[in-house]
């Protein structure tokens, strides 16, 4: 396969859906950081060569996290942005200089710690002879509405060929900051949608586990039971 693998963890966000007294990356779960088993997903994979994991210029927590065998192939880079995307950005212009325009980039949301090596695997082996890259998605399941401004519904929307699009998102280096450079975030909310712009097609993966993404109170446990009955224990 042309070019190395690395992952990039958008950790920088604030997790004020969560509601929580601190970033929803640092919350608990089976008794490591969520962003622990986020980014363990990645590192553990010997074909991932490194993980970066953008924060908050602020961040305090992740010195104090305890990364165990990971510490060896985890970067910190405290130059996360406004928005994902921006973080996503300033990410990608940080690690240029150990980076060459055809190494694959897997970009994964420090919120979804459920993700399996099953289906980063499977990821890997569909899209590194892609010519543009891809994504971990779902198809749509349940029938979607769009609302109307006094919560009654203005349209069902149909679902058929729709998809949730999951991370990781895989793209060439080279892709991804051609793709973001610009700053016209408006609208992007993945990596995906940036290449998209591009005129590029993505490849959508289907993920067959559990890869949600932990934004409400009750979605940390839902995670605490998945991670349980794949045999993770607490620690
Ligand atoms: N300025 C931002 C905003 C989000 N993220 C990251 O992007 C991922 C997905 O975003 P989301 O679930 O929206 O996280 P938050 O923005 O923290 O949550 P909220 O929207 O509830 O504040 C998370 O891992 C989050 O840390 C980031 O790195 N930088
Ligand atoms: C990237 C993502 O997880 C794909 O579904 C999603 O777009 C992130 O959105 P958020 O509002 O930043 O959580």
């Amino acid at each position: 396969m042309a070019g190395k693998c690395v992952g990039l963890i958008p950790a920088a966000g604030s997790g004020s859906r969560m509601g929580a007294a601190c970033p929803k990356q640092y919350l608990p779960l089976l008794g490591r950081p969520v962003l622990f088993h986020s980014v363990a997903a990645m590192a553990r994979l010997p074909w991932i060569e490194r993980v970066y994991v953008v924060l908050s210029p602020a961040d305090q927590d992740f010195v104090q996290t305890d990364w165990r065998g990971l510490v060896d192939k985890i970067v910190p880079l405290y130059v996360g942005g406004e928005s994902r995307a921006e973080t996503v950005r300033n990410g990608l212009a940080a690690i240029g200089h150990d980076l060459t325009e055809m190494d694959w980039v897997l970009v994964h949301d420090a919120a979804r710690p459920c993700l399996s090596s099953n289906d980063l695997n499977r990821l890997l082996s569909t899209l590194q002879d892609d010519p543009v890259g891809g994504l971990l998605a779902i198809p749509v399941a349940d029938t979607i509405k769009r609302a109307s401004t006094d919560g009654t519904v203005a349209v069902t929307v149909a679902r058929d060929m729709l998809w949730q699009a999951q991370t990781p998102q895989m793209f060439r280096y080279g892709v991804l900051r051609r793709a973001l450079a610009s700053g016209a975030d408006a609208g992007i909310t993945d990596e995906a949608s940036a290449v998209e712009k591009l005129g590029m097609a993505p490849r959508l993966v289907a993920a067959q586990d559990n890869n949600f993404k932990v934004t409400y109170a009750q979605d940390l446990l839902l995670a605490e039971q998945v991670l349980r009955s794949r045999g993770l224990l607490e620690e």
